[in-house]
């Protein structure tokens, strides 16, 4: 199944694929929370019948006062009265509650079932696809919300039934004309019902991407990560601006399909009027001409009443469930999505790396319609040497990077491990192979022993591994001196005790206390078989990139190492040094012998070493 189909709202639901909804969406609430689901079923219908139990008890308390045969049936009927008032009352709290059980129990294991999908997706380029992003959003909402709403619909429905068929027994008694006029009556208002509801689900769908454009811009407006920039360039305004585009822009939207649902829903009322005021006229005579008792006429106007209400609710229902369920088909869409990249039928083993890493051919670009990345890059990375990329901006480096962790696959040729094709192994197994710092690393707003730890989950509690591995990085004495130590939370966002007046907030590292973390977190990750570091030292001082490159030279020997840097002196000493260019592989070779070569690595890195001697601003390579 693909999730990148077409909105669902503009897809009519077959008969099965509704029904498997349905299904779906109660077996979730059965697994979720099957006693409470029970409890609230059986009380919700047993609430169901108390309207009708209470008009024919009326009924028979007028009748017995207007007969004058003694106080004793009216009195029984008035204590049946009674019972049922307190039924009625005792009955909203408890369903109440067991509803709110069912919302929680059902909100968390759809979320959970959600997000362990999302986890399972190996691939990045999903998370790249805005319409996997609409439809993840609506998917999360849907999962909290649409099993128990069609749960709720499934028992409002069942709970209109019961009310309508014992109303439309009473009536058909008095006057079956009246009933087929009552039931005639919901036929349009069901149909314009469904409509509005497929209405509804569509225009949910094509107002998601300004939704999340406006959760977008609100961020921007509202996050210290933003807020300098915001700030100093003075772009609140503009940004605000078009947070409110968005918003309106939705808005309208909304306000077209709440117009139309208005005047349907209007006229249906109209409708609902006009037959029951021709029905009380007809009760009105039939009663002054001796036909009907009085009692008659009340349990009358309250079948009349009771009906039209019970299938107004019915419409209703059915209309909200048939819109939750379309919703619904987002979240099964995502949880029912399926591996993002081929997964091997038989995964073949992993021995630790012994020969080395192949790039045969190797050819990608991000979809169809964008151009190649890499053209033809074939490459040998020997287990145990340390290979270097340099090349422009855009020249495909941390690209190559991606394919060998696997977060994309060659659209073209092979990379190899061992001989192996990395696809016929288990994605799983072979990113447990690699340790790696990325160009955009990740700051988590945690404590400063997890934001190493997440390198190596059973390192987390292990507080020597996680010191040598800080040490390493040369960030140690730093997170000792904060007020907890390794504990201390490291944001502003959070607060370091939940309740707290924001006194205890974390602390924040400064850019490139944050980048050794991010190199800890790779150095934890010890005994892997390559080692990838995408721009490590890019926020260090030269002091501290000296420093980490040293450390860096030390870990890496006798490793399996893919190196990316711009600082060309940081390179030098790699066993093998690959220029890109243009996502082909325009140069290779030691160090000296590119210098040799006088090729582009030669012209950058004399460059930047006159940019260090000389005052003149150097001349750029031609390619720039
Ligand atoms: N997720 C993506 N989707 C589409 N195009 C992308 C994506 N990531 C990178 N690109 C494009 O691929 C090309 C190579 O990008 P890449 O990040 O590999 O270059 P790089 O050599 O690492 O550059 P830099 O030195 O600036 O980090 C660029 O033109 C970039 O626009």
């Amino acid at each position: 199944m693909t999730v990148l189909g077409p909105p669902s709202g503009d897809v009519p639901a077959s008969g099965t694929a509704a029904w498997r909804r349905v299904l779906s969406a109660c077996a979730l609430g059965i697994r979720a929370a099957p006693l409470p689901l029970s409890l609230y079923l059986v009380l919700t219908l047993a609430g169901a019948a108390l309207p009708v139990l209470a008009a024919w008890l009326t009924k028979l308390l007028l009748d017995g006062l207007a007969a004058g045969t003694g106080s004793g049936p009216a009195l029984r009927a008035g204590a049946g009265l009674a019972a049922v008032g307190l039924l009625a009352g005792l009955l909203p709290p408890v369903t109440g509650y067991l509803r709110g059980e069912l919302d929680r129990a059902v909100g968390l294991l759809a979320q959970d079932r959600l997000f362990t999908s999302v986890a399972g997706f190996a691939g990045l380029a999903r998370f790249e696809d805005p319409v996997f992003l609409d439809r993840l959003r609506l998917a999360e909402q849907a999962g909290r919300l649409t099993p128990n709403q069609t749960i709720e619909g499934l028992v409002g429905a069942l709970r209109a039934v019961v009310t309508v068929a014992g109303f439309l027994g009473s009536l058909f008694t008095l006057s079956p004309t009246m009933t087929l006029l009552v039931l005639a009556c919901a036929v349009p208002s069901l149909l314009a019902e469904t409509v509005l509801a497929r209405r509804r689900a569509r225009v949910y769908w094509e107002i998601g991407p300004a939704e999340r454009r406006e959760i977008f811009y609100s961020t921007l407006l509202s996050t210290v990560a933003a807020a300098k920039e915001v700030r100093l360039f003075a772009i609140g305004d503009f940004l605000r601006g078009r947070m409110l585009a968005d918003r309106r822009t939705a808005d309208a939207a909304r306000r077209r399909m709440d117009r139309g649902e208005a005047v349907v829903q209007a006229g249906l009322m109209v409708l609902a009027a006009l037959v029951t005021a021709g029905g009380l006229i007809w009760a009105v005579s039939a009663a002054a001409g001796g036909v009907l008792t009085l009692g008659d006429v009340t349990i009358f106007v309250a079948a009349v009443a009771g009906v039209q209400g019970s299938l107004t609710s019915l419409t209703g229902e059915v209309a909200r469930t048939h819109h939750a369920l379309l919703m619904f088909d987002h979240y099964l869409a995502v949880t029912g999505a399926g591996p993002d990249l081929p997964a091997p039928a038989e995964p073949r083993s992993m021995p630790a790396l012994r020969h080395g890493i192949e790039l045969h051919d190797v050819w990608f670009r991000y979809s169809g319609g964008h151009p190649w990345v890499l053209r033809g890059v074939t490459l040998h990375i020997p287990c145990g040497g340390s290979l270097a990329l340099v090349g422009l901006n855009g020249a495909g480096k941390s690209t190559l990077v991606k394919l060998l962790c696997r977060f994309y696959d060659p659209t073209r040729g092979s990379i190899r491990w061992d001989g192996v094709d990395i696809r016929d192994v288990d994605v799983a197994e072979l990113r447990r192979r690699i340790g790696a710092v990325f160009q955009d690393y990740m700051c988590y707003d945690m404590s400063a022993a997890e934001n190493i730890g997440v390198g190596d989950l059973s390192a987390l509690d292990d507080p020597p591994r996680l010191r040598a591995a800080a040490r390493l990085a040369g960030i140690d004495e730093r997170i000792s001196a904060l007020p907890h130590g390794y504990r201390t939370l490291l944001s502003r966002d959070f607060a370091d005790e939940p309740d707290g007046d924001g006194s205890a907030a974390g602390v924040l590292l400064s850019g490139g206390q944050w980048q050794r973390l991010a190199l800890a977190r790779a150095f934890l990750r010890d005994r892997r078989d390559l080692l990838i570091l995408d721009e490590p030292s890019a926020g260090l001082d030269a002091a501290a990139e000296h420093e980490i490159h040293r450390a860096l030279r030390r870990h890496r020997q006798g490793r399996t190492s893919v190196l990316i840097s711009h600082r060309l002196n940081t390179v030098r000493g790699a066993d093998h040094i690959v220029v890109l260019a243009d996502g082909v592989i325009a140069e290779q070779g030691r160090h000296d012998e590119l210098m040799a070569a006088g090729g582009r690595y030669a012209t950058l890195f004399s460059l930047q070493a006159d940019g260090y001697l000389t005052d003149s601003p150097p001349a750029l390579p031609a390619d720039r």
